[in-house]
């Protein structure tokens, strides 16, 4: 590197302008970060954000501005240059092939060979000696299908590290890690720095902004309209940055953002019959081992119950269960008076039960079908004639959910794949929440979600629980859980560990119950 290619910053993004068909996702966005240097990107849904850092790391050209690393212009670059000049960019959706382990994931592209066959002895000890060296722990040897979200972020990390990322990118790295997680992860990101690594870190937790990062660009409708130093800002500043006016944002003691007060008036029903009953389930995880072992649980209409734990320990195999998208091996689940056991998903549905699955891209969308479209999936038979489908009432609830959701852009025949990941999300929650439901299982429903729409949807959360609705919280976020639950569980090892009222709990109580050691 020459001495003025070391001087020049890391990254010098300038008036940078990238369309889609009518759609402007930047309009002049501009970006400079230094070497050894935490920078948070911030903005609402739709901002601009994934945007711009698609075309730093040459997914996308732009269509104007400039772009240049490490001093080096480098303005409209394929992927294949970015990596080999250290860029590396871990998305918000997971780019990994299910079927391979994660050692093969880790070295595609880049395999250690023996003669002419790849090394795959040779690929699981660099990739074990890799995660050592940078403290991310997962198995080489196991399958990306049957690793938990969490897991298969550490996988694209260090996939990004295996190829020599110098600039990390990561696109919402923390939606859905539990709180030991995303303290793992900033290990591993000041380690980085330290090392003279450079790191963007897009996210829409303000508390992880000031946490972790040196410096912070905020985005506005697809331009950059503000840099601060995190040194000196608080999550209010960036808030009104990002939204151009004062956010209503309640802090808990921890300076973490927490949306609305806990514990609003539960309309729990005294002794009406529970809306979903599950007694003694045993559920058996992809692996073969039990996911959920021996567990009961009654959720009542009008209350919400979460459940905190680090992911991982059965949350996932116990909603497929109750979904209807996992068998199990003993126990009962009841949906009001009807007996679970051979129904499927269309028929729970039918008997109300709506489900905002973890992974939207997995199960929540089809990426290729538009909003519309997306907002009657696995409801078709509503919406059928004799002949087909009724495109006219299809439409209808589109406009309706639409604006009710304040998807963005409110076009109907739009595909999911061209809208930001925030409102990918709102489509889903619209499809499930919109329509008549008394049980809903929510399984990190703001995931993703910026600021304003967490907001929004918490507040559909707590009203349908008001109406009357039973509703099962399992979110990675432990703020989340507390503000929204009347109940809390704590999953451990495939069991409840403990179930407490809300208002009884704390992070530092719940904390030793997450982690095993109190039980
Ligand atoms: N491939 C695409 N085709 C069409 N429109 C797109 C495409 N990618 C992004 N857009 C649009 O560009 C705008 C910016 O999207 P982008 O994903 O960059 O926002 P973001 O700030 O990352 O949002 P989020 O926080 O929700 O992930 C949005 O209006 C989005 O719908």
């Amino acid at each position: 590197m020459s001495a003025e290619a070391s001087r020049a910053p890391a990254i010098r993004m300038r008036g940078v302008v990238k369309t889609f068909g009518g759609v402007v996702a930047n309009r002049d966005a501009s970006l400079e970060v230094h070497q050894g240097e935490i920078h948070a990107l911030v903005g609402e849904n739709g901002a601009g954000k994934s945007t711009l850092m698609r075309v730093l790391a040459g997914l996308y050209a732009p269509d104007g501005g400039t772009v240049e690393v490490h001093g080096r212009e480098v303005t409209g670059w394929k992927t294949t240059e970015a990596i080999a000049a250290g860029v590396g960019m871990v998305h918000q959706h997971f780019m990994l092939v299910p079927t391979l382990t994660v050692a093969e994931n880790v070295v595609l592209g880049s395999e250690p060979t023996k003669g002419m066959t790849i090394d795959l002895h040779r690929a699981v000890l660099e990739v074990e000696s890799l995660c050592k060296r940078c403290g991310l722990h997962v198995d080489p040897r196991a399958r990306i299908a049957d690793l938990t979200v969490g897991e298969a972020q550490r996988v694209e990390i260090l996939k990004a590290l295996y190829r020599g990322a110098k600039v990390l990118i990561l696109d919402e790295p923390t939606a859905v890690l539990s709180p030991p997680e995303v303290q793992e992860l900033w290990t591993v990101l000041r380690a980085l720095r330290a090392d003279g690594g450079t790191v963007v870190l897009i996210t829409h937790k303000l508390d992880e902004v000031i946490a972790v990062s040196d410096n912070i660009t905020v985005m506005r409708a697809g331009a950059t309209v503000s840099q601060l130093a995190t040194q000196g800002t608080t999550p209010r500043d960036i808030a009104r940055a990002m939204v151009g006016r004062d956010v209503n944002l309640h802090l808990d003691a921890m300076g973490a953002v927490r949306h609305g007060t806990a514990h609003g008036a539960a309309a729990t029903t005294a002794g009406a019959a529970p809306a979903l009953r599950v007694h003694g389930l045993r559920v058996m995880s992809d692996r073969g081992t039990v996911a959920v072992n021996d567990l009961s649980l009654e959720i009542h209409p009008g209350e919400i119950v979460g459940i905190a734990g680090v992911e991982g320990n059965g949350q996932t195999e116990l909603l497929e269960a109750i979904a209807g998208l996992r068998t199990w091996q003993s126990g009962r689940i009841q949906l009001g008076t009807h007996d679970c056991h051979g129904l499927s998903v269309r028929d729970r549905a039918d008997y109300g039960l709506s489900h905002i699955p973890e992974d939207r891209h997995r199960r929540g969308l089809v990426l290729d079908y538009s909003i519309a479209d997306n907002l009657i999936l696995g409801r078709q038979h509503h919406f059928a004639t004799r002949t087909g489908l009724d495109r006219s009432r299809i439409a209808a609830n589109a406009a309706e959910q639409i604006q009710r959701f304040d998807i963005r852009p409110p076009i109907a025949h739009v595909p999911a794949r061209a809208l930001s990941g925030g409102n990918q999300q709102k489509i889903v929650i619209a499809r499930e929440m919109g329509r008549e439901f008394t049980v809903l299982l929510a399984a990190q429903p703001t995931r993703g979600v910026d600021v304003g729409a967490i907001e929004f949807i918490h507040e559909q959360l707590r009203a349908a629980r008001n109406a009357g609705k039973g509703i099962l919280l399992v979110s990675a976020d432990l703020p989340e859980v507390l503000a929204l639950s009347d109940r809390i569980a704590v999953m451990y090892g495939g069991r409840f560990v403990t179930i407490l009222p809300a208002a009884d709990c704390s992070a530092e109580l719940l904390g030793p119950y997450m982690t095993g050691a109190a039980a």
